[in-house]
């Protein structure tokens, strides 16, 4: 006999590009395995940069699973959203920018406080924050993978965690991997989390253990963006700033009332190549290899005293810093390979011997499930009443 269906999650998803879009073949192939856990995750709309689809009606259905595989095509292939109107049937309606953000609230208000919606975040931009603090004051769950809205003016992330049992964030830090739960459950058995040690950048730690290997950075720095590990410019990775936003985020976490300028951060490419001075095509295609004899050079350095780089996180009680460090070979962090990051925990509990975290921390698959894992983690949410 088929398992009832107890909860029905509608969900909105913000941006559709790598993580997005691996999101939505999740959901489509786990759908046998959520159906024999009572479970229907109903996508009821799904926006890119420029629009959003949305379905009829989004109290009775959702986009239907024939048209998430249609989208995630033409996405794929580069297409914008507003090219399947016209070109692929369905029970859907389009709306393009600045109409779109407010069907976006529309879904929020009518769904927020009577069947729940589930609003999840995979975009890489600050602009998705109003909106998902809009969600909030409609009573919405929110799922982020994208670290900004987390990570600007500090009176954003109060507002976005005010509601903490609605709100996961698994995947803004390690990927799938759980560290925020695992931080969470520390701090809320009353056991105080004094410092938090890590290397937490996928693409910085697959750039350095293949350097170890003799590669060019040039040439790996472009492998780890076609491999997904990457941000959309891979200058926030190498820049530091995507693992500074991690540190923020576990920082506020630990209840650290701080922003992006105390924390110290050692960028990897000089201020002329910078976003402000050149593109993010120009940058992959000639500023890289710019930086390929200094990196050789560095590598090499840390070598001839066995020891390897790793680009650290660290965050106590005396601020945060997260840069380049020389490490023996053999340590937990210096035998790091790839996309692995690792995370070590201090606490009362493990002072002497750290709670560790360690796993692939980087790419879209594995950031797509953990994002579905935090929708799956709100289902009591949603239980159906009918
Ligand atoms: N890849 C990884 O390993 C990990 C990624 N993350 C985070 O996941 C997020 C997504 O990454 P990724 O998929 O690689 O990024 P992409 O650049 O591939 O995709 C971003 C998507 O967001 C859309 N978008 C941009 N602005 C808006 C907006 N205002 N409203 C709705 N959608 C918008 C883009 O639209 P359009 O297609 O029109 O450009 C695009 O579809 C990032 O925040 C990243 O930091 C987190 C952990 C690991
Ligand atoms: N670009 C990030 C992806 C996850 O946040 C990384 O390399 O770790």
């Amino acid at each position: 006999m088929p398992t009832p269906v107890k909860s029905v999650l509608p969900v909105v998803l913000l941006g559709c590009g790598g993580v997005g879009r691996y999101l939505l073949r999740h959901i489509v192939s786990c759908r046998p395995l959520h159906a024999n856990q009572g479970v229907a995750i109903r996508v009821v709309g799904v926006a890119d940069s420029s629009s959003l689809l949305v379905a009829d009606d989004v109290h009775s259905s959702g986009l239907d699973d024939a048209l998430l595989t249609h989208l995630c095509a033409a996405k794929a292939a580069g297409s914008p959203l507003s090219s399947l109107l016209g070109q692929v049937s369905g029970n859907y309606q389009l709306f393009r920018n600045p109409e779109a953000r407010s069907k976006v609230i529309d879904a929020a208000t009518k769904l927020g406080r009577t069947t729940g919606l589930v609003l999840v975040d995979c975009s890489a931009t600050y602009d998705t924050a109003s909106l998902m603090k809009d969600a909030v004051d409609h009573g919405c769950c929110i799922v982020l993978a994208n670290k900004k809205p987390l990570t600007g003016p500090y009176e954003d992330f109060q507002k976005l965690v005010s509601n903490f049992r609605q709100i996961r964030f698994e995947s803004t830090v390690g990927a799938g991997l759980p560290v925020i739960a695992s931080v969470t459950r520390i701090i809320a058995s009353g056991d105080p989390v004094s410092r938090i040690v890590g290397s937490l950048s996928g693409t910085l730690g697959y750039v350095m253990s293949e350097l170890e290997d003799g590669k060019r950075f040039s040439e790996v720095v472009k492998t780890a963006k076609s491999l997904g590990f990457t941000e959309p410019d891979p200058r926030d990775d190498l820049g530091g700033m995507d693992v500074a936003r991690k540190a923020l985020i576990l920082a506020r976490l630990l209840g650290q009332q701080i922003s992006m300028d105390n924390i110290n951060v050692e960028s990897l490419y000089p201020s002329e190549l910078g976003p402000d001075a050149v593109s993010t095509e120009d940058f992959l295609e000639s500023g890289l290899v710019q930086l390929d004899r200094s990196m050789e050079e560095r590598v090499k350095t840390a070598s001839s005293r066995g020891n390897v780089l790793r680009y650290v996180c660290e965050i106590g009680s005396k601020g945060c810093q997260v840069g380049l460090k020389e490490l023996p070979k053999d340590s937990a962090l210096g035998r790091l390979r790839g996309s692995d990051n690792v995370v070590e925990i201090y606490s009362r509990c493990y002072e002497s011997s750290p709670l560790v975290i360690q796993g692939a921390g980087a790419g879209n698959d594995t950031t797509a499930a953990g994002v579905l894992a935090d929708i799956m983690d709100l289902q009591d949410l949603f239980q159906r009443t009918a």
